[in-house]
């Protein structure tokens, strides 16, 4: 019997918005103050993107399912995400500070870049993955338009050092995929995977 609400283990404001767009029922289930949810997200040289957002989802999933566990929370399915930017198969992850938002936009703008989105649904032992890739393109930005949009604060917290959902849009050519998926949850992947679970129960009479 599919389940009436599911635990989101995600801290993203972004992945809570969209996850209520669809009108899914969900309890978040976030890190305790000890977990290291940085080193989840470290690089292996070598990686390519999709597999490193893959691998990133799944560590995320996992964890949340141990941390489920030890807080001997009721039965839910559990959703975790990942969104990571990628150009030219190199990996643009948070922005350090606002010197690193500014390089990564130098590098994004006029050009084409890759946005991946991971979603993992975990159920008992089971987890079920989807990978959701879009593609972006910026016009080009003037240093001084660069330095303007960072000082907004929009690209901190954010992969790649922006928002689509913000003042970037106006620079944003094309998109060619999800736009949830750049936000950090693609919803057609995401209900696919989730199925009835978060749906109110039936109405009684
Ligand atoms: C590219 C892009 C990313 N983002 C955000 C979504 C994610 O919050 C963030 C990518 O970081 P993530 O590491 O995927 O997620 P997070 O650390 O914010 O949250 P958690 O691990 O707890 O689930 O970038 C946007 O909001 N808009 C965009 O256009």
């Amino acid at each position: 019997m599919p389940s009436d609400f599911i635990y989101l283990a995600s801290t993203s404001p972004r992945r809570q918005e969209l996850l209520a767009q669809i009108g899914v029922r969900f309890e978040l289930l976030l890190p305790d103050p000890d977990e290291d949810a940085e080193a989840l997200e470290a690089f292996r040289p070598g990686e390519s993107p999709t597999r490193y957002v893959e691998r990133v989802t799944l560590a995320k999933a996992a964890a949340a399912r141990q941390r489920q566990a030890r807080r001997a929370l009721p039965p839910a399915p559990i959703l975790a995400a990942d969104t990571t930017v990628a150009i030219g198969g190199r990996i643009l992850a948070k922005p350090a500070d606002d010197a690193d938002a500014c390089r990564m936009l130098t590098e994004l703008a006029g050009r084409t870049h890759r946005v991946l989105t991971a979603v993992a649904v975990v159920r008992g032992p089971r987890i079920e993955h989807r990978i959701n890739v879009s593609r972006v393109s910026f016009a080009r930005m003037s240093a001084a338009e660069i330095a303007r949009y960072v000082a907004s604060g929009e690209p901190r917290g954010k992969a790649g050092g922006y928002a689509i959902q913000g003042m970037v849009a106006r620079f944003v050519r094309r998109i060619e995929g999800s736009h949830s998926g750049i936000m950090g949850l693609p919803l057609y992947e995401t209900a696919q995977l989730l199925r009835d679970d978060g749906s109110p129960p039936p109405a009684t009479r």
